[in-house]
């Protein structure tokens, strides 16, 4: 997008606030692919869908330094008291949030846990796809942001443990245009996110739409 115009965009939405700010600076500092984080804007809408869908029960695959993270549990909070929580996480919503890299846990944890929302966020290392299946609830929303090769996949093992009318948000999903260059058709992430991205289009359970925001996030509804 033009720097002018992301610039205009970013001084017309809900600020980012100072924590955040910080956790982003942070992580472009002390990460490799500090870029991977979903930054001010995406991170506000995480938090405004967080808002508008209203879950109990969240599920993000890929938590990297926690950004998104906490970006979704800023809209538990909001939401926690017209649920009804008690306070003391009882019947307050919550966000699981699975790292299959053990290395950023020194990084990440502390940021998640100094975070106003870390009552919301429950933060494991593990491989989501595997683990989440076994925590025994339905999801009513789903965050994936992991290995874009095993996107399939991931749809497959999560979309059962799915509430109905919950939404699964796909990042990358135009994966820096690739899906449509031929250049990288045998870029084995480009293929897939296109095999994702086709798969999806043609399943008659869910309905689907691609907003062209940052990399492309996919929003999927489970009927
Ligand atoms: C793009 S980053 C996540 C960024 C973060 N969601 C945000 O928006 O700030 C992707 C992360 O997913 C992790 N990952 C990949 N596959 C995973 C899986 N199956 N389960 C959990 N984490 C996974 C990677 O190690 C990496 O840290």
């Amino acid at each position: 997008m033009d720097i002018e115009l992301e610039k205009y965009i970013l001084n017309h939405i809900e600020p980012e606030g100072d924590y955040l700010y910080r956790l982003y600076r942070a992580t472009n500092i002390h990460t490799i692919h500090g870029r991977m984080a979903s930054g001010h804007l995406q991170g506000r809408l995480l938090k405004m869908l967080v808002m508008m869908q209203r879950p109990r029960y969240v599920l993000e695959v890929g938590t990297f330094s926690g950004y998104s993270a906490i970006c979704m549990a800023e809209g538990l909070s909001e939401i926690a008291p017209i649920m009804g929580a008690r306070g003391d996480n009882g019947g307050a919503p919550k966000l699981f949030t699975f790292e299959i890299n053990d290395e950023m846990e020194d990084f990440t944890r502390p940021w998640i846990e100094g975070s106003s929302v870390a009552r919301f966020i429950d933060f494991r290392i593990g491989d989501a796809l595997v683990e989440a299946p076994r925590l025994g609830v339905l999801f009513d929303m789903v965050f994936v942001d992991g290995d874009k090769r095993h996107y399939v996949e991931a749809y497959d093992k999560l979309l059962p443990i799915m509430s109905k009318g919950a939404i699964m948000l796909a990042d990358n999903t135009l994966w820096d245009g690739h899906v449509v260059d031929n250049a990288y058709s045998k870029d084995q992430q480009t293929q897939g996110v296109c095999h994702f991205n086709d798969y999806v289009r043609q399943d008659s359970r869910v309905e689907v739409t691609i907003l062209p925001i940052r990399d492309g996030l996919t929003i999927i509804r489970k009927k």
